[in-house]
């Protein structure tokens, strides 16, 4: 069923009308809800990427700040609880939403999305949702969104909350109130349950929810954070877990000069922490060699890059997808570092770099898990089929590093997801394989970070830990670290004859 005459995805919703990117004719629409609605709908349509495009049509609308803020606010939080909003829909409608038309439903998320978490005035986020509507459909549509959303009006968030969980199993309930696809909730469930820690399941579905501080990386060789802070007072604060870690107090890290000039860095702590943790593990002695093997677009190998000239060690920076690489090769060119960039697949790199390297990164492709507070549409498009070959492109990687890596070398096995699969269970697998010393990652982590309660619940396998990361008890994002370090070769002196 469909409202009749409302825009569906065969032909543009928009025919004889204007564009949502066209300014409003006087009353109606803001421009940032023009914007936002426009940004879903190609999230919808194309495939798109919200944190890439918003920030094109923001600047092609010529928000003001505030304007900016508010369409990065319905965007992004209209994604994120798309779930939750869905299931009100079908409430307050009583039809499948899969049965109302794609546009029209977007303009219905919007507007629950301004009523349930925006406080906007009903009046303003109704009659703002029937003009577009209005715009893109009929008078038929625009009557439907008005009934939907005075429904959805008369009742506060939580309230919705208990009658669409009414009756669900406890696991379907959680997904619908956090807005998460079922198989990520028990995913994040069997991580955390990993942990003894299942309890706390509802604060980080509920973590994911939340937009994430900025944080930065004041690169080694550089301002040091306390120097940061003090040319920043007003912009920048220290970081919570990393040392080398800062958090944007207010305002656009571009403001931050030591950011534009490429000597600071956006980048999350723990993606910061995981790759300290790889030099902490023991002391570097001149000369070594690294390698990152997977270093696109290059966040964590800037640090290794800057560390490496500190600590007179060279870096091999390795990146399978071409473009990529060339992000890799932009992230390094400001910092004049020993670093040679490689574009060749992880998976062949021992063969043409046996037993090479004294430490190795491998920051696996994932299904990014751990992120989905930066990427709101990410939860909807990953698949739970997805988990399979991104675990057998893991566990090569992680037996190609292995073998790149000399004998008694270190690798760190990180990811940004928690995901069991991707996690232990490749680890696992690896050090059956290669007889890998597991080290006691947790330990070493906590050496390296800033704070020295970290309460990493950690995980033990062999001698060692591995390490989880979580939004809501570390504030970063869902990162996992295990230390590998490759067995030693074989001292022929010992050897029985
Ligand atoms: C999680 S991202 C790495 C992020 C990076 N370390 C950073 O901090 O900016 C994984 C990268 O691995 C690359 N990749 C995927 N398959 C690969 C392969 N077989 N060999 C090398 N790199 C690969 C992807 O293109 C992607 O850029």
């Amino acid at each position: 069923m469909s409202p009749a005459g409302a825009g569906g995805r065969g032909g543009s919703p928009y025919q004889g009308r204007r564009r949502p990117d066209q300014p409003p004719a006087g009353r109606g629409v803001t421009r940032s809800r023009q914007v936002a609605f426009e940004v879903l709908r190609a999230v919808d349509e194309d495939d798109a990427y919200a944190n890439l495009l918003l920030p094109h049509r923001i600047s092609a609308a010529r928000l003001s700040p505030s304007d900016a803020g508010l369409a990065t606010e319905l965007t992004y939080g209209t994604l994120r609880r798309r779930g939750t909003y869905d299931a009100i829909i079908a409430e307050a409608s009583g039809r499948d939403i899969r049965d109302i038309d794609p546009p029209l439903l977007d303009v219905l998320r919007l507007g629950a999305h301004q009523l349930l978490s925006m406080r906007t005035p009903s009046h303003a986020a109704v009659n703002e949702s029937v003009e577009q509507a209005a715009r893109i459909a009929s008078r038929g549509a625009s009557g439907f969104v008005n009934a939907i959303l005075r429904k959805i009006s008369r009742t506060e968030l939580a309230d919705w909350l208990d009658q669409v969980s009414e009756g669900l199993t406890d696991e379907r309930a959680l997904a619908v109130r956090h807005s998460h696809p079922d198989w990520i909730v028990r995913a994040l469930r069997d991580a955390l349950t990993a942990e003894h820690r299942g309890d706390e399941l509802p604060a980080s579905l509920a973590a994911n929810n939340e937009s994430p501080a900025v944080s930065i990386v004041s690169l080694p060789g550089f301002d040091t954070p306390d120097e940061l802070v003090a040319s920043n007072p007003d912009l920048l604060v220290s970081g919570r877990i990393s040392p080398r870690g800062l958090t944007l107090a207010s305002g656009d890290p571009s403001w931050v000069p030591q950011v534009k000039a490429g000597r600071a860095r956006v980048q999350d702590e723990g993606s910061q922490l995981v790759t300290l943790a790889l030099l902490e593990a023991e002391p570097v002695r001149p000369g070594e060699l690294w390698l990152d093997m997977c270093a696109g677009p290059g966040g964590k190998a800037a640090l290794l890059a800057a560390s490496a000239t500190e600590l007179q060690a060279k870096l091999t920076a390795n990146e399978l997808v071409p473009a990529r690489a060339g992000l890799v090769r932009a992230a390094l060119a400001p910092l004049a570092a020993p670093v040679t960039v490689t574009n060749e697949d992880g998976r062949s790199f021992a063969d043409s770099h046996p037993g090479t390297f004294d430490r190795v990164l491998l920051d696996a492709p994932c299904t990014g898990l751990g992120a989905l507070r930066r990427r709101p549409e990410a939860r909807w498009r990953k698949q739970s089929s997805d988990v399979a070959e991104l675990v057998q492109l893991q566990e090569e990687l992680l037996e190609a590093a292995l073998a790149a890596v000399k004998p008694g070398g270190i690798v760190a096995y990180v990811t940004c997801s928690p995901h069991q699969a991707e996690t232990t269970a490749v680890v696992r697998r690896a050090v059956r394989i290669s007889g890998a010393e597991v080290l006691d990652a947790a330990a070493i982590a906590t050496r390296a970070s800033s704070t020295p309660d970290l309460d990493l619940g950690a995980r033990p396998l062999g001698d060692g830990t591995l390490v989880q990361l979580w939004p809501h008890r570390h504030g970063t994002d869902a990162m996992f670290l295990a230390l590998l370090r490759r067995a030693p070769a074989a001292n022929p002196e010992k050897q029985t004859p």
